[in-house]
C-alpha cells in the first residue's frame, strides 16, 4: 500500500496518527485518526495566521493573484489524486469529486483575476479637497466547513478570502478531516506564506474556540442551521460579520409545457449528487396535473438505473452515505413518510453491493415518493439523502405559494418552454439561487447563497469580495482648518 503523508501550513494542531491509504476505503475503515485541537492549539493557528497575514497584506493583488493562479494549476494537475482522496473522505462517486475539484481550482482562477483589480474611490470635495476610499482585507478569517463538499467547501471559502488579502483558519467537519490538508500543502507549494491558510481538526467545541477568538475578524460558516444559530449568537458577542450557508428544502417547480426529457434529467441531478446530501437539492419536486404520471414513470425508471456502489469505480454513479447514524436518520424519513400515507415508488432501503469487502457499507437505494403532501414531515425538513418528494400542482399561483411555504429560501428550479412564465415564476420565488430549466449547475462565476433561514452572505461570484473586505474611507483636507471653535 503506497503511504502518504498529509503535509500542513505553518503550526497546526493536527497529528495524523499513520498514513492515509489513498486506496479502497472499505466501510467503516478507519482512513486515518486525528486529534482534536484545543484551545492551545487554535492560538497557535490563529497566530501564525496573523503573522502569515502581515506578510500577505501588504502585497498588491496582482501578486496574490499570481500565488492564487499558481496553487489553481497545482489543483488541476493533481485532480485525479485529490478527487481519489475526496472520494475516499466522502463516500461520493469519483465523477463526482472530480467535478468538485474541477468547480476549486476554477473559483481559485477566478478570485485570482479578480485580485489585481481590487480598488477604492476618489471622491471630489470642494476647495481641492478629495477623499479615497481602500478596499482592505479584514484579518484572520474562520472558515468552518460541513462534510459533504470537503475540498470545495475549503476552496470556495478561502480563494476569495485570500484574494482579498486575508489569511484563513479553517476547521473541516471531523467526518471528513482530510482533504482540507491537502490544499494547504498546495497554497504553501504555491507560494503562500506559511500558515496563510491554516488547517486545524475538531468538532462543535473546536469551532467554537476559533469563532470566539479575539484576533478572528470574520466566520464563514457551511452547515446546518442550529450550528449557525450557536455561530452567529458567539459572533455577535465579538461584531464579527458571518457567512452563513445552511440548509434547504427548495422547490422545484415542473410546468406540463416543459421539455419533459430535460425536466426528468433536472429532477434527478436536483435530488442525487452526493447521495442526496447536498444543501441546494431540490427535494419538493412540484409537478403539473397533466403530465404527473408520465414524469413520475420517467423518473423513477432512470432512479431505478442508477447505479450504487464502490464510488472509486467509474461506473459508479452513487456511493455510500456518510455515516451508520446518518443512513439510519435518512431511512427513518421514509419510513415516517410511508406511515404519513406518501407511497415509496422505488428504493428507500438498505442496499447491500454485490461485492463482499461493501456489505457493511452505509448504502441505501435512491428513492421516490409519490402521493405526499405539503403537511408531511418528509416535504417540511430537510432529510439531506437521497430522497425526493413528488406533490402535484394545478396552477402557477398556487404552486408559487406552496413552494414559498417554508421558512429555508436556499434554492428553487422551474422547467417551463414559456420564456415569460420561467422569469415571472422566479422573480416570485423567495430563494438566493434560481435555476431555470436545469438544477444544482454552480458556475463559479455565480453568486451562490440563501435566504431566510438558509443563510446570508454570497459565496462566489465578484460580491463575495464585499464579504472579505473593508472600506476605508480617507478625507484629505487641502486647505486650511475651519474650526467651530
Ligand atoms: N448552504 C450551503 O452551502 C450548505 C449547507 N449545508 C448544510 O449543512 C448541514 C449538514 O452538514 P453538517 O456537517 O452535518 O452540519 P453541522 O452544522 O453539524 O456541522 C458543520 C460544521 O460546524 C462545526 N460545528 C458544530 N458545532 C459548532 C459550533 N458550536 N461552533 C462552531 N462550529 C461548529 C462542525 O464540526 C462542522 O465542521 C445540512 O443542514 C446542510 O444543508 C451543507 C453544505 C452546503
Amino acid at each position: 500500500m503506497a503511504e502518504r503523508k498529509f503535509g500542513y501550513t505553518g503550526v497546526i494542531s493536527v497529528c495524523a496518527t499513520g498514513a492515509v491509504t489513498p486506496l479502497p476505503a472499505f466501510p467503516g475503515r478507519v482512513i486515518a485518526t486525528f486529534s482534536c485541537s484545543g484551545e492551545k492549539e487554535v492560538n497557535l493557528a490563529v497566530e501564525d495566521a496573523k503573522a502569515a497575514f502581515n506578510i500577505w497584506r501588504q502585497k498588491s493583488g496582482l501578486e496574490r493573484g499570481r500565488i492564487l493562479l499558481e496553487a489553481a494549476r497545482i489543483i488541476r494537475e493533481r485532480t485525479d489524486e485529490i478527487a481519489t482522496v475526496e472520494s475516499i473522505n466522502n463516500g461520493k462517486s469519483i465523477l463526482e469529486a472530480r467535478l468538485d475539484i474541477d468547480t476549486s481550482w476554477q473559483c481559485l482562477e477566478y478570485y485570482a483575476g479578480l485580485a489585481g483589480s481590487m480598488a477604492g474611490e476618489h471622491i471630489q470635495l470642494p476647495g481641492g479637497s478629495f477623499g479615497y476610499t481602500r478596499r482592505e482585507p479584514l484579518g484572520v478569517c474562520v472558515g468552518i466547513g460541513a462534510w459533504n463538499y470537503p475540498f470545495q467547501i475549503a476552496s470556495w471559502k478561502s480563494a476569495p478570502a485570500l484574494a482579498c488579502g486575508n489569511a484563513m483558519v479553517f476547521k473541516p467537519s471531523p467526518f471528513t478531516p482530510v482533504s482540507a490538508l491537502l490544499l494547504a500543502e498546495i497554497y504553501t507549494e504555491a507560494g503562500a506564506p506559511p500558515g496563510l491558510f491554516n488547517v486545524v481538526q475538531g468538532g462543535g467545541a473546536t469551532g467554537q474556540l476559533l469563532c470566539q477568538h479575539r484576533d478572528v475578524a470574520k466566520v464563514s460558516f457551511t452547515g446546518s442551521v442550529p450550528t449557525g444559530t450557536k455561530i452567529m449568537e458567539v459572533a455577535a458577542k465579538g461584531i464579527k460579520p458571518v457567512t452563513l450557508e445552511l440548509g434547504g428544502k427548495s422547490p422545484l417547480i415542473i410546468f406540463a409545457d416543459c421539455n419533459l426529457e430535460n425536466a426528468v434529467k433536472g429532477a434527478l441531478m436536483a435530488n442525487f449528487l452526493t447521495q442526496g446530501e447536498v444543501c441546494c437539492n431540490g427535494t419538493r419536486v412540484f409537478v403539473q396535473k397533466e403530465i404527473l404520471d408520465k414524469f413520475t414513470e420517467q423518473v423513477v425508471q432512470q432512479t431505478q438505473r442508477i447505479k450504487i456502489g464502490d464510488p472509486l469505480l467509474e461506473g459508479t454513479r452513487m456511493g455510500p452515505l456518510i455515516n451508520r447514524p446518518h443512513l439510519e436518520r435518512v431511512l427513518g424519513f421514509v419510513k415516517g413518510a410511508k406511515e404519513q400515507g406518501a407511497k415509496v415508488l422505488c428504493g428507500g432501503d438498505p442496499y447491500v453491493p454485490e461485492d463482499p469487502k461493501l456489505k457493511d457499507g452505509y448504502f441505501m437505494r435512491p428513492c421516490v415518493l409519490g402521493n405526499c403532501r405539503d403537511d408531511m414531515t418528509c416535504v417540511k425538513e430537510e432529510i439531506f439523502g437521497p430522497v425526493m418528494s413528488i406533490l402535484s400542482f394545478d396552477t402557477e399561483a398556487e404552486v408559487l405559494e406552496r413552494a414559498n411555504n417554508t421558512s429555508f429560501g436556499l434554492a428553487a428550479g422551474v422547467f417551463t418552454r414559456d420564456l415569460q412564465r420561467a422569469h415571472r415564476v422566479v422573480a416570485e420565488l423567495q430563494a438566493g439561487v434560481c435555476f431555470i430549466n436545469n438544477y444544482n449547475v454552480s458556475p463559479v462565476e455565480l453568486p451562490f447563497g440563501g435566504y431566510k433561514k438558509s443563510g446570508f452572505g454570497r459565496e462566489n461570484g465578484r460580491v463575495t469580495i464585499e464579504h472579505y473586505s473593508q472600506l476605508k474611507t480617507v478625507c484629505v483636507e487641502m486647505g486650511d482648518v475651519e474650526s467651530a471653535f
